[in-house]
């Protein structure tokens, strides 16, 4: 089993680049699938995620193929199945946006139900109920959702009762080739939301509003595949922000979209960290004692949940008490015992946690429970005394890229070894 094994006390300094987003790659992968011709992503993050996905593809006949230098061509002209197993989609929940584009194109999905996952049930209610209120019959059963819209789809106004990022891009990505107009009310914000939107306009789609409260989508007969490039992933930003803070080290973030990172730049700055944007990128520095902070998630542009076990790893350290609540998903706190192991003094109430700050964390073995929970191991590992070992780093691939090399090329003490 594969480790993470890292000596802390070593503070960072120097360039990392940030890679492509995780979150936008997924479905727009997913959406590759509505083009009649072939498509060439660039900027495309070497994770485990994008082979699961690929995969998935392959298994319904597309060619896809990692031509290297993070390029991915995907040739979605013939789909010879539209079914998607329990064995590709129970790793990695974003599967499940394939089946707005089956929908679309093949009028036709039968896709293994996602399952809950250690950050919570994640229902997929929302989903269903926008490709039924496009005209999909929808049959569970097996342990499978089948979704048919023999006919094509039907554009409709749909109210989401919460801005679901999976559930918005789901219905752009099936309401895209529907008959006439849609209106998503109350849609995700998200910037990889407005990236979707872009590479589907790109193809030949009509989409407006995306990032904005209502988006509006005119149906379209036919979309053909285009060269995109993917937008970097804020939530690695994010990560490589707070590895910088907390090591009290002088880090330039290259390729961060500070307008993406706003809470999050808020945040560091609140904790005493300066932050000096540019065009290009980020700086971070850490200037002496990190400060504590309260953060509540929230959907974009809110705090994202995605970097809330990154800054309950920072809050260990901090002067003074934090509280971080975590209203997006009902169970993310499974990195609080892993942090306590390492002498972290953190409380649960309901959907809280108190964090008082302590002088140090101490090294020992933990373990990553998530993917975002495997981030915060590896933060705490940089400063605890002594050896930090990460096991279940199967997460962490998930959404990564080159994490290991990275962080050695920033001064980390940090390596993968197979026990
Ligand atoms: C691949 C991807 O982009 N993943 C991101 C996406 O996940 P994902 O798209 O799964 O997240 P959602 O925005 O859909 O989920 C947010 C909340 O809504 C609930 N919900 C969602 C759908 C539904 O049909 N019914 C329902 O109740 C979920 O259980 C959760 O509590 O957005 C999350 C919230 O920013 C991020 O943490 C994930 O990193
Ligand atoms: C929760 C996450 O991803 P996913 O939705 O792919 O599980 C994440 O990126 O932190």
């Amino acid at each position: 089993m594969e480790k993470l094994v890292i000596h802390g006390g070593n503070r960072l300094e120097g360039t990392v680049k940030i890679s492509g987003a995780k979150n936008a790659v997924l479905p727009i992968i997913a959406a590759s699938l509505l083009g009649q011709s072939p498509s060439l992503l660039e900027e495309v993050p070497d994770l485990e995620d994008v082979r699961t996905i690929s995969k998935v593809l392959c298994q319904l006949g597309v060619n896809v193929v990692n031509k290297g230098n993070d390029v991915l061509y995907i040739d979605s002209s013939k789909i010879t199945s539209c079914e998607a197993p329990y064995e590709l989609v129970r790793k990695m929940r974003a599967s499940f946006l394939i089946m707005g584009p089956l929908l679309a194109r093949c009028g036709h999905a039968k896709i293994s139900l996602p399952g809950g996952c250690a950050i919570g049930t994640r229902p997929i209610d929302l989903h269903l109920k926008g490709f039924e209120a496009l005209g999909a019959e929808i049959e569970i059963g097996h342990g499978y959702i089948e979704a048919k819209a023999p006919n094509g789809l039907m554009g409709a106004k749909i109210y989401l009762d919460f801005p679901s990022v999976g559930a918005t891009e789901n219905i752009i990505m099936a309401a895209s080739m529907a008959k006439g107009q849609t209106i998503i009310e109350n849609p995700a914000h998200e910037p990889e939301i407005i990236d979707l939107a872009n590479y589907l306009n790109m193809m030949g789609a009509n989409i407006r509003g995306a990032g904005t409260n209502v988006i509006k989508i005119e149906g379209v007969e036919r979309l053909e595949g285009k060269n995109y490039t993917i937008i970097p992933d804020r939530i690695e930003a994010g990560t490589y922000m707070v590895a910088a803070a907390m090591t009290k080290g002088d880090v330039y973030i290259e390729n961060a979209i500070s307008e993406h990172l706003k809470p999050v730049i808020a945040k560091l700055k609140e904790a005493n960290v300066e932050i000096i944007e540019d065009i290009n990128g980020i700086r971070v520095r850490g200037n002496g004692q990190i400060k504590a902070v309260d953060i509540k998630t929230l959907p974009y542009p809110g705090f994202p949940t995605d970097m809330q076990a990154q800054f309950m790893a920072m809050s260990t350290i901090a002067e003074g008490t934090s509280v971080v609540s975590e209203t997006v998903f009902e169970n993310r706190f499974m990195h609080v015992d892993e942090l306590k192991r390492m002498g972290a003094n953190i409380k649960i109430e309901g959907r809280s946690a108190v964090v008082e700050g302590v002088a140090k964390l101490t090294g020992c073995e933990v373990k990553a429970t998530d993917l975002r929970a495997g981030a915060a191991m590896v933060l705490a590992g940089l400063v605890a005394e002594g050896e930090t070992r990460v096991g279940c780093i199967h997460h962490i691939d998930r959404g990564y890229d080159g994490l290991v090399n990275k962080l050695c090329g920033l001064g980390a003490d940090i390596a993968r070894v197979d026990e």
